[in-house]
């Protein structure tokens, strides 16, 4: 079998899946990944990159496109389109691929798939980009545009972001979001040391393993092939999860015994790593709104080991009146635009609009009025978003805490891609009065 053509076969699936069928980039490729066990680790990392890549520079891709074809991108056949994105992705960020060889294989997957009539399309555009492709400039005017080209942005938030930071701000946070990053773990020092777990890391054939700056139980790890394969991962020795994660659990007063409720838990990262907190005492009760998610969360207990937590389906919001003044701490780490993990999750930028944050925003609104009320009197809400954008974090906030003064703000931090050693991340710590 030709291997060449089948990776590329794979990653037009993917990458047809992602942009046509709003699949997340992530399970697309993880998908892929996990069913073609038999893809050598140099195929897969090949796989791996340029499907993340076209993703990744998408707008640049399609402005380059734009310059040299008569049909513009917007107007092509989606399976045409895909071809030639990941064909310019490889012309323009991989020179271990020759330029002849992208432009046939381009040409002999569109004859593949059936397009016979326009390969001769797809060979032109692609010859003429990998001879002229020196010569393509950014657009200079608006800002906001050339932002948007240079780093593959939508305009829309660049002009958001541009609007609320400093121009010197929204370009470290862009570029950070263009970079490679190696993955963020968490292992809990109550189970295995720092050294051990570095020690097993290694063995399992992690290439390099940092200590986070900040945080005394996260590494960084990179230079390893199918994360599900490591033993590490499947034997719950470590969790995947950002450090501003996990600084948003480090910023909450969890103290033996609590009893915690997070109330959109899924996948768990935040309810394991406050089970962790709590040593063996309390309990933590995660809750998600389908029997799917509570079934992730489930997993992840198992391969946890804890026994201070359970998961449990519960619509957010809707009042369950028996958790009403339960709990020492409420996590409402919500549903959100995402923006702040733009740096992994490369297509949430192309699916995520202005109107689809409104409704986000009020739907955080709906929820945090309900929940606020399982807080303890004394007790503390966490409200927090893995995004970048005011009105889901600071105007929430300054909404709930006009509407219930009977939670003063402890802490609040919008946590900056680029700025602070971690992905974008909102932080709002409340604590509620004690009973009079
Ligand atoms: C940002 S994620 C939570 C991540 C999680 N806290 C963690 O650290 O792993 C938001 C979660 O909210 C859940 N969700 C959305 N609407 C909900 C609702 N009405 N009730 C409960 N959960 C909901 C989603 O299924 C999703 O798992």
């Amino acid at each position: 079998m030709n291997k060449p053509i089948e990776e590329r076969e794979l990653i037009l699936a993917i990458l047809l899946e992602v942009t046509r069928d709003k699949v997340p980039g992530h399970l697309a490729l993880s998908r892929v990944l996990s069913k073609y066990q038999y893809l050598d680790k140099r195929e897969r990392a090949f796989i791996t990159r340029v499907t993340e890549g076209t993703l990744e520079h998408m707008i640049e891709i399609d402005y380059i496109i734009d310059q040299f074809s008569k049909t513009k991108t917007a107007k092509m056949k989606p399976v045409i389109r895909i071809i030639l994105r990941s064909a310019v992705y490889q012309l323009k960020y991989m020179d271990q691929v020759p330029a002849s060889a992208v432009c046939n294989e381009a040409v002999r997957l569109a004859k593949k798939r059936g397009f016979q009539n326009l390969s001769g399309f797809v060979n032109g555009v692609l010859r003429t980009i990998a001879r002229q492709m020196d010569q393509v400039k950014l657009p200079e005017h608006p800002l906001s545009r050339r932002l948007s080209v240079q780093y593959s942005i939508p305009e829309w938030m660049v002009e958001m972001w541009l609007s609320s930071y400093p121009e010197e701000t929204v370009e470290k946070m862009l570029s950070f979001m263009m970079e490679e990053h190696p993955t963020c773990i968490r292992f809990d020092p109550g189970r295995i040391t720092k050294e051990e777990i570095k020690a097993r890391l290694k063995e399992d054939g992690v290439e390099k393993v940092e200590d986070h700056p900040v945080l005394p139980y996260a590494l960084w790890i990179s230079g390893y092939d199918y994360l599900g394969g490591l033993e590490t991962f499947e034997e719950g020795l470590f969790y995947v999860q950002d450090a501003s994660s996990m600084m948003a659990v480090e910023s909450l007063p969890v103290k033996k015994g609590d009893s915690i409720i997070d109330v959109c838990a899924a996948p768990g990262g935040k309810a394991l790593h406050a089970a962790e907190k709590l040593a063996g005492t309390g309990h933590v009760d995660a809750r998600d709104l389908t029997e799917y998610k509570v079934g992730l969360i489930e997993e992840n207990i198992g391969r946890s080991g804890l026994t201070n937590i359970s998961a449990r389906q519960q619509d957010a919001r809707v009042c369950d009146e028996a958790s009403v003044e339960t709990a020492d701490i409420v996590i409402a780490d919500l549903p959100c635009s995402g923006l702040g993990v733009l740096a992994t999750k490369k297509d949430i930028r192309y699916n995520m609009t202005p109107e689809t944050q409104k409704e986000l925003a009020a739907l955080q609104r709906e929820i945090l009025s309900v929940v606020h009320r399982y807080v303890k009197p004394g007790g503390t809400l966490l409200y927090s978003t893995c995004t970048i954008n005011r009105e889901e974090n600071e105007e929430n906030t300054a909404w709930f805490l006009e509407q219930h003064r009977e939670f003063a703000l402890i802490k609040e931090k919008q946590f900056l891609p680029g700025i602070d050693p971690c992905d974008g991340f909102y932080i709002a710590v409340m604590k509620k009065q004690e009973s009079k």
